[in-house]
Order: structure tokens, then C-alpha cells, then sequence
């Protein structure tokens, strides 16, 4: 932030649909000076599929695979998210103007949802090996630890809502790849999200990340079309950055 140089990091959390774009693009109006990072979901659903340095044989939609053969695709998928997570949070931020770096950056979900959400989520669904996992939990720990600081994250902002909300939002949506997406789905991975942030049930492994503050933020009624509602969660975002930063990063005292 301002000249010090370290930005707060905070990742955006919440179920299929919830309202994690929109209210990033919330975010984007009433904090431009923030670096806000979305989720890669185009460079899921076109991975570039190999072929020869001559000839490229085109493209795979994996988002679309792993829900039609999860037991065949999950793995992979997995191995996939977790690295343009990585790839995207490690990438520098441009600079707003020459020295001085943004004051805050959010990331639309993060490398410890796509374990302690998403990966979890599959093996306890039995679509991934218990091999899988395994291996999963090996490279994503060795990576995270080998990498330190700058894996890490300072606070999570946890957008929640009923799951038969996302439910109706997704079908709103209408994203092709997840016409078949049930209740259960939503619910199964409404509970990660409530025993990895809320209850802190899960076994985090990382100790900066399993003692971040976290933001719960209801999400329920629409905000997309209310200025005061969207006026209360934008305030209490500020707050919780203004509050955390003081705590995280007491020697870069500029204001957000
Ligand atoms: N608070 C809200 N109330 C009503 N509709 C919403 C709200 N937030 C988002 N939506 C709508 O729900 C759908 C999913 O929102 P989106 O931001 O794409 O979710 P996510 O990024 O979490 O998957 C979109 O059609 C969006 O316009
Ligand atoms: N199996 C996984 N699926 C994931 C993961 N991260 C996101 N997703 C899916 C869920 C949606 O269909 C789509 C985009 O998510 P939004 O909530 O932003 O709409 O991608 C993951 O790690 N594993």
C-alpha cells in the first residue's frame, strides 16, 4: 500500500453463483485503486490440448468434462485450477503509477478454497482416489511451503447465501457446462465453505491461512440491484481491509 510497497491480500470466497463477480465488479467501482483478480474459469474451459511444436490439435473444455466424467476428470482438473490460482497470484500487479503499488489486492477464490472446498469436496464424493488425493495434498503442501509469504493470504471475505439461492442465480446464469448441477452440489460445497471459514472444522495446514481473519458477508437478498445494501457490504469491506491492514502491515500505515 501507498509507498511501503506491500499490498493486503484477500481472497473472495463463496459457493457456485453466489455473487463472487458481481461483487467484485462492486469492488472494481467503489475501490478503484484495488487490483482485483477474477477466477481463470476461460482458461478452464479452453485448455490449449497439445499436438506437436507444428500443430496444435486444438482445445479441451475441462470445466465441462470434469461434471460430465468427474471420476475420470477431477484429478486433473484440479491439478489445473490449483496452478492458474498460483500462476495468477504470483503474478506481479501493474503498478497504478510509477511507486506506488495498489493498496489491496482480491482474488476471486484462491489456492486454499481449491483444496479445502473443491479437492476435499471430491474425495469425500469419492471422485477422487484416496491415491489422488494424496498426491494432491503432497504437491499442493510442498508448493505452498516452498513458496511461503508470498502464498499467503491476510483475510478472506466470504460471500454466503442459502444454497437454493445459488441454485436459482446458477440457473439464471445458464453457464452450459453446468446445466447439470444439483441441490446437492450446492450444499455439499455450501458445508466446506461453512467448516473451513465459519466453524474451522477442517484441518488447515497452513498457519498465516487458518488464523486469517475472515468476513462473512450475507448475500442472500439481492445487492445487485439495492445502492444501500450494496453501500452497507462496501463499508464493511473497507473497515475489515482498514482494520487487518493495521494488524498485518502496522508498518505501512497509509490509509487505504
Ligand atoms: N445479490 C444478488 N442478488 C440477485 N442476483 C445476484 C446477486 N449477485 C449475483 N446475482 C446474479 O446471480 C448470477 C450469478 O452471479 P455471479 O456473480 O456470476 O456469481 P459467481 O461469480 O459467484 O459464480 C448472475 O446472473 C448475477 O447477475
Ligand atoms: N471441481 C472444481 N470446480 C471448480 C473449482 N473452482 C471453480 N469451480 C467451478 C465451479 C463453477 O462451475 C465454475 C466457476 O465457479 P464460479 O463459482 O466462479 O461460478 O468452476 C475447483 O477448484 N474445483
Amino acid at each position: 500500500m501507498g509507498r511501503c510497497g506491500a499490498a493486503l491480500c484477500l481472497a473472495l470466497e463463496g459457493n457456485i453463483a453466489v455473487g463472487k463477480s458481481t461483487f467484485l465488479k462492486l469492488l472494481g467501482a467503489t475501490f478503484p485503486e484495488w487490483h482485483l483478480v477474477t477466477e481463470p474459469v476461460a482458461q478452464w474451459q479452453k485448455v490449449p490440448a497439445g499436438g506437436t511444436a507444428e500443430a496444435s490439435v486444438g482445445s479441451a473444455n475441462l470445466l465441462q468434462m470434469m461434471y460430465q466424467e468427474p471420476a475420470r476428470w477431477s484429478y486433473t482438473f484440479q491439478t489445473f485450477s490449483c496452478l492458474s490460482r498460483l500462476k495468477a497470484m504470483l503474478e506481479l500487479p501493474p503498478e497504478r503509477f510509477p511507486g506506488t503499488p495498489h493498496p489491496v489486492r482480491v482474488f476471486e477464490r484462491s489456492i486454499y478454497s481449491d483444496r479445502y472446498v473443491f479437492a476435499k469436496n471430491l474425495f469425500e464424493a469419492g471422485h477422487l482416489q484416496p491415491l489422488e488425493w494424496a498426491i494432491y495434498q503432497d504437491w499442493h503442501g510442498f508448493l505452498l511451503r516452498q513458496l511461503g509469504p508470498r502464498a499467503a493470504l491476510h483475510g478472506f471475505l466470504y460471500l454466503r447465501a442459502m444454497p437454493r439461492t445459488c441454485l436459482e442465480r446458477l440457473r439464471r446464469r445458464a453457464r452450459s457446462e453446468e446445466g447439470g448441477i444439483q441441490l446437492g452440489y450446492l450444499q455439499q460445497l455450501h458445508g466446506q465453505h461453512e467448516r473451513w471459514l465459519v466453524e474451522k472444522t477442517t484441518e488447515v495446514h497452513f498457519a498465516d491461512v487458518k488464523h486469517a481473519p475472515v468476513l462473512v458477508l450475507d448475500v442472500d437478498k439481492d445487492f445487485e440491484h439495492d445502492a444501500a445494501a450494496q453501500g452497507v457490504l462496501m463499508a464493511q469491506v473497507e473497515a475489515f481491509a482498514t482494520a487487518l491492514r493495521a494488524q498485518t502491515l502496522p508498518s505501512c500505515p497509509n490509509p487505504l
